[in-house]
């Protein structure tokens, strides 16, 4: 059906300009941080969340690929995805994307750019407005209950991720594309007009998200969409549900058509198919380093493309809390636990090594052992307040388990709580807390994504040793924290750790960053730091156009000093 719109004879008439504004507007005032509901007893809440986890739990789904609109499922090969917290759950089947629906959804993403890009800024954030709102009321608790049971997320983890941070994702972004508009050039002389316009990219977006995060994946094809892109969106398997979801809510928010095709399907096939189209302008990643590199590696060997491919990718971390002896001592074991154990560790940004100082170790380790002790893994869509889930899957815990595995093997590492493991009937491993001798050990520099983190008692006298320690074991640079009451600790460990983390904290967890607030990312081995959330992200999807207009004519082609 595209095919054959797309082969109509030209007709070389000037369209009509379908939108034209008669205004010049602005993003809502109102514009803030999405409140975070508690769950801490409001019976309402709770019982609305659990009607939706038993809708969702025995709904079994067929989730098709969205084209052009065109809701495809017959005749593809469909996978499952199954529930990580009771593994013999399957939540929904859906369609896998062939190298035929892949090219469909190129040409759907190209037939439908030009009138999406001419659409003025404001109707365009409407439809990302619109879509925040519904999130935030009438799906609130079905993507809640997606997210908890297709991610294994807790429904604090889930509120802050498919609720909070995504609204916020969809409204400042729109604030910040707003204000991007509005820079325009600071002079002009004089009988000359100078402009700026903020085109999207020539070509199309493909967006690559992760798992864990439902509002990650929204931003990734979001950014690029609100300003005038059409992006190919490829899902994680293990958050198809919540993806879907977003997806129909997007629809139902009035995108239009083509601007966003959600194509799942075998991660390779579906690159390579995007990657040999001349039309390809941007990846939009969040995922794996490794995986990253790969993909970098491929668009880098190709030199068909129309234009320089933009490559924007958030990727591992191997993130530090580093305690100084002044540190104030139950603060900051509080902050270390849930950095590193909420949602199972499996934050790009969780807490995996942390740096004592001896004079406070043994007390440090005993109340975080106390602690660690009352979390119970468990499946967190059936205890709503549980606190800990599953790993995402069988490959994740089987890395986990293979990595404790090697802890009770090696002479540098003792274990000294946790160690467990079970996926009899959800991927569940225990917090695991391992000390080592060794500060340059590969488990202080090594990203196992899971509930695991490794300690280095260090002298109190060496604090600034340990911080050329830390920086010197950064290969990844995402997020840290110092935990310190001394100003004087904090300001050498934040101009030694400058490169270390891109987010860093002072006295508080390494996880948790909030739209608005703290822009989100790091360089070196952790992501080009585009920073999501902010406005620096946006100016990666656009081609800015600088036009001069001229009102004075010339009457001869010399210059003043020519005779
Ligand atoms: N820096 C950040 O903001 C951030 C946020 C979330 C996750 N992460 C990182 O992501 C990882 C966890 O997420 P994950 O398990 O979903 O990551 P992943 O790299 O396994 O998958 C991410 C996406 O890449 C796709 N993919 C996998 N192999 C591919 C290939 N060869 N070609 C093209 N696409 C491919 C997957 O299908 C998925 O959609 C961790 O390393 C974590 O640190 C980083
Ligand atoms: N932005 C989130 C982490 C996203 C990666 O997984 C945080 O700051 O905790």
């Amino acid at each position: 059906m595209i095919l054959s719109k797309l082969f109509q004879k030209p007709q070389c008439v000037i369209q009509k300009s379908l939108y034209s504004t008669i205004g010049s507007f602005q993003a809502p005032l109102h514009i803030s941080n999405e409140p975070i509901k508690p769950f801490n007893g409001d019976s309402s809440d709770i019982s609305k969340l659990q009607e939706a986890l038993t809708k969702y739990q025995f709904k079994s789904l067929e989730v098709p690929l969205i084209i052009n609109g065109q809701k495809i499922y017959k005749d593809r090969v469909l996978k499952n995805h199954i529930n990580p917290s009771n593994h013999s759950q399957i939540l929904c089947k859906y369609a896998q994307a062939t190298k035929e629906d892949v090219n469909e959804a190129i040409l759907a993403a190209t037939a439908s750019k030009a009138k999406w890009a001419k659409m003025s800024l404001d109707e365009r954030a409407a439809v990302f407005l619109k879509a925040a709102d519904l999130i935030t009321t009438k799906y609130r608790y079905d993507l809640l209950a997606a997210t908890m049971l297709g991610q294994g997320k807790n429904v604090y983890q889930a509120e802050i991720d498919c609720i909070g941070e995504l609204a916020d994702f969809f409204r400042f972004n729109v604030k910040y594309a707003f204000e991007m508009y509005k820079q325009q050039p600071v002079a002009s002389s004089p009988g000359v007009w100078n402009r700026t316009e903020y085109r999207p990219l020539e070509g199309f977006v493909y967006a690559v998200s992760p798992f864990n995060f439902t509002a990650i994946a929204g931003n990734l094809f979001g950014a690029p969409a609100l300003l005038g892109n059409t992006v190919l969106w490829k899902p994680s398997a293990t958050a198809i549900l919540s993806n879907y979801l977003l997806m129909e809510i997007m629809i139902e928010a009035g995108l239009p058509n083509g601007v966003v095709n959600f194509i799942p399907g075998n991660p390779v096939e579906v690159t390579e198919t995007i990657l040999s189209n001349k039309n390809f302008a941007a990846l939009h990643f969040t995922g794996s380093t490794k995986v990253f590199k790969d993909l970098c590696k491929e668009i880098y060997s190709k030199d068909h493309f129309r234009e320089y491919p933009r490559i924007v990718g958030e990727t591992g971390g191997k993130n530090f809390h580093l305690v100084h002896p002044s540190a104030s001592l139950e603060h900051t074991v509080l902050s270390t636990l849930r950095g590193a154990f909420e949602y199972q560790g499996q934050k790009c940004s969780a807490t995996s090594r942390l740096y004592l100082p001896e004079s406070i170790s043994s007390e440090f380790i005993q109340l975080l052992k106390e602690n660690v002790k009352k979390i119970k893994t468990e499946n967190c869509s059936i205890n709503i307040k549980g606190f800990m889930g599953p790993v995402i899957h069988e490959q994740s815990f089987d890395k986990l388990a293979k990595a404790i595995g090697e802890a009770k093997e090696d002479s540098e590492l003792e274990i000294v709580s946790g160690g467990y493991f079970n996926k009899s009937n959800g991927f569940f491993v225990e917090p695991t807390i391992i000390k080592t001798t060794n500060p340059h050990h590969k488990f202080l520099q090594q990203e196992f994504f899971g509930p695991i983190l490794t300690y280095y008692v260090y002298p109190d006298s060496e604090f600034e040793a340990i911080c050329n320690i830390i920086e010197q074991n950064s290969t990844y640079g995402l997020t840290g924290s110092i935990f310190s009451q001394d100003r004087e600790a904090v300001i050498f460990a934040s101009d030694k750790l400058k490169y270390s983390a891109g987010n860093f904290y002072i006295n508080d967890k390494s996880t948790g960053a909030v739209v608005g607030q703290q822009s989100f990312g790091g360089s070196r081995q952790s992501g080009t730091c585009d920073k999501a959330g902010s406005a620096s992200l946006l100016s990666r999807f656009v081609s800015v156009r600088s036009i001069k207009e001229n009102f004075v004519e010339i009457t001869d082609f010399k210059y003043p000093h020519n005779d």
